[in-house]
């Protein structure tokens, strides 16, 4: 079957655009995406239909290799939100445009060449295939993108030990602590080698020393190879740390999006507020 490939926008590169984006759970879907779109919260949603407002009209501008960072309390949307960007959840209503093709009217074949070439994501909970070993986990994207095993294997190896797993590449997955299993998450995302990164939580179960080492190998993948990295975290210093811009979900919709600056200094509202008041001092 010929797979028919939509324009490709080159201004467009390697940013995300999502407009007006709604993501509703549940039997009453359309009944819930009408609430919503006349500006129901969340609660009233759920009240009114029984169904979940997952996300309600977000929209943003992820610019091409930036460090963009979501954040917002348990159940405000955020990875609801990054896995419209790969397509892993089908958005109620709206557009994610990348590379300015819009992922929502993509096809099964063609969502998976985007999440083989050009988006990878980190997950909280690992995603590791339990039966291969640390190696073929890591190698996963360069084995299915049909590159020559050997080439594979060096590549992944090479992040293995860029991540400090030199020495495991052949054990297994329930072999391995949280925190392994983490950077082994980390080491195959990075070896696929796309231009966009997705990372839910990514660092969550880390401890300190290697989060902050883990921190510096992203700034400077993001400095030295321009990769756009998208980064779900609940750590404030982290966002600071890392992000360009600062977006935050509250209910689903948008609270506010700019430079941590402006969120520290200028918080958009009380929920914005009580995000930043433990660090609401000028940064250098
Ligand atoms: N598959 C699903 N079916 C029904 N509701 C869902 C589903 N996935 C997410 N939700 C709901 O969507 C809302 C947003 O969830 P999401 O996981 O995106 O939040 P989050 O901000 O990432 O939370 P956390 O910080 O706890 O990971 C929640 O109310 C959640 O219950």
């Amino acid at each position: 079957m010929e797979v028919i490939t939509p324009p490709f926008h080159a201004d467009l590169a390697n940013s995300i655009e999502v407009r007006g984006v709604y993501k509703v759970f549940g039997d009453y879907m359309k009944e819930g995406l009408k609430l919503a779109q006349q500006g129901a919260s969340k609660e009233d949603v759920l009240l009114r239909t029984g169904s979940n407002l997952a996300l309600a009209d977000v929209t943003m501008h992820i610019p091409a290799a930036q460090i963009f960072v979501i954040m917002g309390l348990s159940g405000s949307g955020k990875s609801t939100l990054v896995r419209h960007f790969n397509g892993l959840i089908q958005a109620t209503a709206g557009e994610i445009l990348i590379d300015g093709r819009n992922v929502v009217t993509l096809n099964e074949e063609e969502l998976r060449q985007l999440r083989r070439n050009k988006v990878s994501m980190v997950f909280q909970s690992f995603g590791l295939m339990p039966h291969k070993s640390v190696i073929e986990n890591a190698a996963f994207a360069g084995l299915t993108r049909g590159e020559q095993r050997k080439d594979a294997l060096a590549h992944a190896a090479l992040w293995l030990e860029r991540v400090g797993l030199a020495g495991y590449e052949r054990h297994y997955p329930d072999e391995l602590s949280g925190g392994m299993k983490q950077r082994v998450g980390l080491a195959r995302a990075l070896a696929a080698n796309t231009d966009i990164l997705l990372m839910d939580e990514a660092f969550s179960a880390l401890d300190p020393l290697i989060r902050a080492d883990m921190q510096d190998q992203l700034l400077e993948l993001n400095q030295n190879l321009g990769k756009t990295i998208v980064f779900i975290t609940h750590d404030l210093d982290e966002a600071l740390r890392l992000g360009a811009s600062i977006a935050i979900l509250n209910g689903g919709r948008v609270a506010q999006v700019g430079a941590p600056k402006d969120i520290l200094d200028n918080p958009a509202d009380e929920y914005v507020a009580r995000f930043v008041e433990r660090r609401a001092v000028n940064l250098e």
